[in-house]
């Protein structure tokens, strides 16, 4: 089952084309890649299957829901990182959480802390769960972020470049816990990233997009085909530059 489906988007800004007719699946189970240059139009995209913005065109379905006819059911399954998780500093992790639960409406109120535990366990920040945000480090904050995308019990996450400002620590932690999360949870991911590397090892699928269009998509074993000897990141400058 195609747990995403992009289908015909296109965005305009004034006489700008941002996403010129995108179409592409992920399937349950997949980690899926977005990869694009600066300026592809992927933060845009994502804004659109989140329901932040508007498409002037085309279809997008979240669990079989049309995110803008039914944007809650559509949600209901779905966990995000848009943009920088934004917490209260001065709050410990676990109150941030459990002041986001509220929002999650099939989380009965009696059932929020115990569900929190679990998510700080499932991204490792049990032990600094009382500790002030202000005080974690910039892969604790982006852990934290998942955390809260978890509360809802997602079956896809959408993450818009995770990475950005990791470190090689922080950014191998990252690729433990997708990895994790897909194996053992059966999550599935949609991933934008530049780290064309870190993609490469933990991606099952790969959509490549450039100015707006649609590049290239097909599964990691389809990638290698087709990239022969060549490492991923030799191969998507040559399609980037063609
Ligand atoms: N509201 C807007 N009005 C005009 N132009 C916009 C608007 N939003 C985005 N753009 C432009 O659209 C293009 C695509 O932007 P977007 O942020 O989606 O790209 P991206 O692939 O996420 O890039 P990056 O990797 O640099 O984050 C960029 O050239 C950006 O400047």
């Amino acid at each position: 089952m195609n747990i995403l489906e992009v289908n015909h988007i296109s965005k305009k800004a004034g006489r700008r084309t941002l996403v010129n007719d995108i179409s592409f699946t992920v399937g349950e189970g997949d980690v899926c890649g977005f990869i694009g240059p600066n300026g592809a139009g992927k933060t845009t995209l994502i804004r659109m299957m989140t329901g932040l913005i508007r498409p002037d065109n085309g279809t997008i379905r979240l669990n079989g829901f049309d995110i803008r006819r039914d944007r809650i059911q559509a949600m209901n399954g779905a966990g995000a990182i848009v943009e920088s998780p934004i917490f209260f500093p001065y709050m410990s992790g676990r109150d941030n959480l459990l002041n986001l639960a509220k929002l999650h409406a099939d989380l009965p109120k009696d059932k929020r802390a115990a569900r929190v535990e679990e998510v700080l366990g499932i991204v490792g920040l049990d032990g600094r769960g009382g500790d002030k945000v202000r005080t974690y480090s910039l892969g604790m904050k982006q852990r934290l972020g998942i955390a809260q995308a978890l509360l809802g019990n997602p079956r896809l996450i959408l993450l818009d470049e995770p990475a950005n400002g990791l470190d090689p620590m922080g950014i191998r932690e990252l690729r433990r816990l997708i990895s994790e999360l897909n194996e053992k949870h059966g999550i599935t991911f949609f991933v934008s990233s530049h780290l064309l590397d870190e993609l490469q090892r933990v991606c099952t699928r790969f959509v490549m997009i450039r100015e707006g269009r649609l590049l290239w998509q097909g599964s990691r074993e389809e990638w290698q085909r087709a990239a022969g000897e060549r490492s991923l990141e030799d191969y998507f400058v040559e399609m980037m530059t063609s």
